[in-house]
């Protein structure tokens, strides 16, 4: 097969959380290259395979992706080592997958990748073969599966360092793939899921029987965001009990009970499950608006930050620039007054999720073990605009963080 970029196109780049987070990336070469070669991901003499899906907002793919990421963490890929990779370039659709490093290099791993992808059916993945050469280059083979047990040689080039791209190649692809910034499109996704989600028809009905457009009364409406454990429960019931106020939050009771259900789907999925969730919640903070100040436990800062945290792989520097379209408030969501941002050091926060004694979520779980990941999260809350969120250092006690929040809160909506 001809190698890559032999017709002059610029080939696919592929970008790796590698060392210390940093995005390591690499390219395929017609052949001999100055480039230096990227930072080795063979291990000698082991062998280094790649899987890649579309990216696109797609719910097919999104499950695809899940699916391989499930079956990778099982039995014969234990001694592996799976990395989560993206696949970009100007001519090519983004792509995300593994690359899965074999540091034994036997057949095993070989054989059983290719039964996975031959279990799933029609069209599966095509699989990248990464293996070091004579003279220690480093060689890509690329391979569709084929019926009855055959597979077919598509490309071999060289892998050659490439230069990181400006913005983290998911950057593009976040909207509608991560943080939805209208309800047709959240809709659209979870609509995707009714065949295979029984509760996504409850949600869609319930958040079809809400006004579009909600409109907020003429009562102050405050949203506390924050990291878990921050203390956004307990202000909120506190300045709810201050103030008199209705107490909201963000996903709304009518769809809480389906949380668990889409929280083990995709990103893709999950994401536009709690969107809709903000949806029938401004219906909520519309009603009660006219009737009283409304204090709302999260809200669309929370949907997108996670989001973007979970997609952006490596350091809280490959984030999507400040004043970036992604932190923009959906035009057709109720807007709040006030959002509060709670923080606290990490410290604070593991010893106050510690003292909480609850079982943690998967994300949970997550966020104490990747620092990097509660810092993206944060550093996403304070890049939102159109409402910014307003940091309150939540680590004094109740009643400082209190008074301080109801401070801020007449300060910013007057008496209440
Ligand atoms: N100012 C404070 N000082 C010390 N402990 C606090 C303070 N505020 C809250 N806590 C305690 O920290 C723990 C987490 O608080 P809380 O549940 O309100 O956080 P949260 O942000 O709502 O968490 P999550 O988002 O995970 O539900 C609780 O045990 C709570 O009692
Ligand atoms: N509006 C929201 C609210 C929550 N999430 C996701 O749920 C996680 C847990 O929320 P808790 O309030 O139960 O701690 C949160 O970390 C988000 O991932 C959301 O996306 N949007």
């Amino acid at each position: 097969a001809p190698p890559a970029g032999a017709s002059g196109q610029a080939g696919p780049c592929f970008a790796v959380e590698g060392p210390g987070s940093d995005l390591v990336c690499f390219t395929l070469s017609a052949g001999a290259s100055g480039r230096p070669e990227p930072r080795c991901f063979v291990p000698a003499p082991g062998r280094c395979y790649s899987l890649c899906v579309p990216a696109a907002s797609s719910v097919p793919m999104a499950r695809l992706h899940r699916r391989l990421q499930q079956r990778l963490r099982q039995g014969p890929f234990g001694r592996c080592r799976v990395l989560g990779l993206l696949c970009y370039g100007a001519q090519a659709a983004l792509e995300k997958g593994f690359l899965i490093q074999d540091p034994q290099g036997g057949p095993e791993t070989e054989r059983a990748l290719e039964e996975l992808l031959r279990g799933l059916g029609e069209l599966p993945p095509l699989l990248g073969v990464y293996e070091a050469g004579e003279r220690g280059e480093l060689w890509q083979c690329l391979w569709a599966l084929r019926g009855a047990g055959g597979r077919e040689l598509l490309r071999r080039a060289r892998v050659v360092a490439a230069e990181e791209p400006p913005l983290h190649p998911a950057v593009p692809g976040l909207s509608h793939a991560a943080v939805f910034h209208s309800l047709e499109a959240a809709r659209s996704v979870v609509e995707q899921c009714t065949s295979f989600i029984p509760e996504a028809t409850a949600v869609l009905d319930l958040v079809d029987k809400c006004p579009k457009q909600s409109k907020k009364g003429e009562f102050p409406v405050i949203v506390i965001e924050g990291l878990d454990a921050t203390g956004k429960t307990t202000v909120t019931q506190s300045v709810n009990d201050s103030l008199n106020a209705l107490l909201l939050r963000s996903p709304p009771a009518c769809i809480s009970q389906w949380r668990k259900t889409f929280d083990d789907e995709p990103t893709l999925i999950r994401r536009a499950f709690y969107a809709l969730g903000n949806y029938i919640v401004a219906s909520e903070i519309a009603k009660a608006s006219t009737e009283s100040p409304v204090v709302v436990d999260r809200y669309w800062h929370s949907t997108a930050a996670y989001a973007i945290a979970t997609e952006i792989s490596g350091k809280v520097q490959n984030l999507p620039p400040a004043h970036h379209e992604v932190y923009q408030w959906p035009e057709d969501l109720l807007k709040p007054d006030l959002v509060l941002l709670l923080t606290v050091s990490p410290e604070e926060r593991i010893r106050r999720l510690q003292g909480r004694g609850l079982e943690k979520t998967e994300e949970e779980t997550e966020l104490e073990a990747n620092s990097l990941f509660p810092q993206k999260v944060e550093e996403s809350y304070k890049r939102m605009e159109n409402p910014r969120c307003q940091e309150v250092d939540a680590s004094p006690s109740r009643e400082e963080v209190l008074r301080t929040v109801l401070y801020l809160i007449k300060k910013h909506c007057g008496s209440l």
